[in-house]
């Protein structure tokens, strides 16, 4: 399904557009008019992040007129990997600062506008109205269904992308032409159970894959070129280098943009809807959470502690507290842990920062351990307030 071009063409080009975007202008497809339609566009990119940073790049170096950025994170040692807008001298200096920098370096010629905020219910509907489009570069469910959402009130095309590990999606959602993401994702999954790129890791080069076809998307929309990817949803895998593209229908069903939605507005709290914890998660931490200082001080008690690391192998490597043994959260849902913890013994978990110890921890005292306890913060809290000299990530 081919579409119209979602902005009309600007008046003209001057003499330093043209000579920029030559090697544009000389694809028929684009040409002179759809080199004007990118001039008069207004994209939005939600995070510099991984995602972010290859959409900014060539979002700004393709020309589209007026580029937003919005983040209100800054820059940490650990985005370099893959964060290529942001380099060293950056760590430390707001991600959407440090982004606007480098996009103006590669085109002065456009305006970017930065929003160095979180985007969020009270600020969401006024930032998308000054825009064409939104190029969504976040990793977390709450932005995503507040994203969809917003852009789907607004009647925006909303272009997404998803990175973990090896593997990206990507897909248009526009609620006027094909389906919308809660058609795709009726429901958030249960918490903890979709493993974050900062649990699980992400190949660096994914994101200027994924980053970049959410570019091709966008110039294809703006300009109404070629064969936008909505109503389909595609999906790639680094390792065995395989591209595929699967159909996605609009639900008519939806409770946003179907026949009869009964979502009509934003929801009041997206982090509560996409559930912070699960409430069998948040009855066992309640009363039941340490401190990384309380854990030393048991440590060095001697008292008869037995204390379980649920996060993954690798990241076991990277970094551990003394004397934990791992034990992944996967056997926690599966069950076989329960039978590597000591019955006269106090069970303490902990994890990276407290997200799936307090899931593993709802699982343990339901088993009858009852005074088991969980490490606020997790191996993070311990590196900083224990020993800061261990590695972070
Ligand atoms: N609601 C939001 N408003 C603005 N920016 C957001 C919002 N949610 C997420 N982001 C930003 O989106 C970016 C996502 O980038 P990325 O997925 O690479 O993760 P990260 O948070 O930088 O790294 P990691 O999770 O590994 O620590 C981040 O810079 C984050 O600050």
């Amino acid at each position: 399904m081919s579409l119209p071009p979602l902005v009309e063409p600007a008046a003209e080009l001057t003499v330093d557009e043209v000579r920029r975007y030559s090697r544009h202008l000389i694809i028929p497809d684009v040409g002179m008019a759809g080199q004007k339609r990118l001039k008069n566009a207004k994209v939005l990119c939600v995070g510099a992040g991984g995602l972010g940073s290859p959409a900014l790049l060539y979002l700004a170096a393709a020309g589209v007129g007026t580029l937003g950025i919005i983040d209100f994170d800054v820059v940490d040692e650990s985005n370099l990997q893959r964060q290529v807008i942001h380099g060293q001298s950056d760590v430390g200096r707001l991600k959407a600062e440090s982004a606007a920098a480098s996009v103006k370096e590669i085109n002065p010629l456009i305006d970017v506008v930065v929003h160095n905020v979180a985007l969020s219910t009270d600020n969401v509907m006024e930032i998308f109205s000054g825009y064409d489009l939104i190029v969504d570069g976040t990793d977390n469910f709450a932005t995503r269904y507040m994203v969809n959402d917003a852009a789907v009130l607004l009647g925006k095309p909303y272009v997404w992308g998803s990175i973990y590990r090896f593997d990206g999606q990507a897909s248009v959602f526009w609620a006027e032409h094909g389906p919308c993401y809660r058609c795709l994702y009726p429901e958030p999954p249960p918490p903890g159970m979709v493993p974050s790129c900062a649990e699980g890791g992400v190949l660096g080069v994914l994101c200027a894959s994924i980053g970049s076809i959410q570019v091709n998307e966008a110039i294809k929309l703006l300009t109404g070129i070629g064969e936008p990817l909505v109503g389909r949803l595609m999906i790639y895998d680094a390792l065995e280098m395989q591209y595929r593209t699967v159909k996605v229908r609009k639900d008519p069903e939806c409770v946003l943009c179907g026949k009869n939605p009964s979502v009509t507005q934003l929801l009041d709290d997206y982090e509560a809807f996409c559930g912070a914890l699960s409430e069998d998660a948040q009855q066992a931490v309640t009363d039941s959470t340490i401190t990384a200082r309380e854990l030393k001080d048991m440590q060095d008690r001697g008292d008869d502690i037995f204390l379980v690391d649920v996060r993954e192998q690798n990241e076991y490597e990277i970094v551990s507290i003394p004397g934990a043994t791992l034990i992944p959260k996967g056997e926690f849902l599966n069950g076989a842990a329960l039978e590597k913890l000591p019955q006269d013994k106090k069970i303490v978990l902990h994890c990276k920062s407290g997200g799936r110890s307090a899931e593993a921890l709802a699982i343990v005292k339901n088993a009858g351990f009852s005074d088991a306890v969980h490490v606020g913060g997790g191996v993070l809290s311990w590196v900083k307030t224990i020993d800061p000299s261990l590695p972070s990530y």
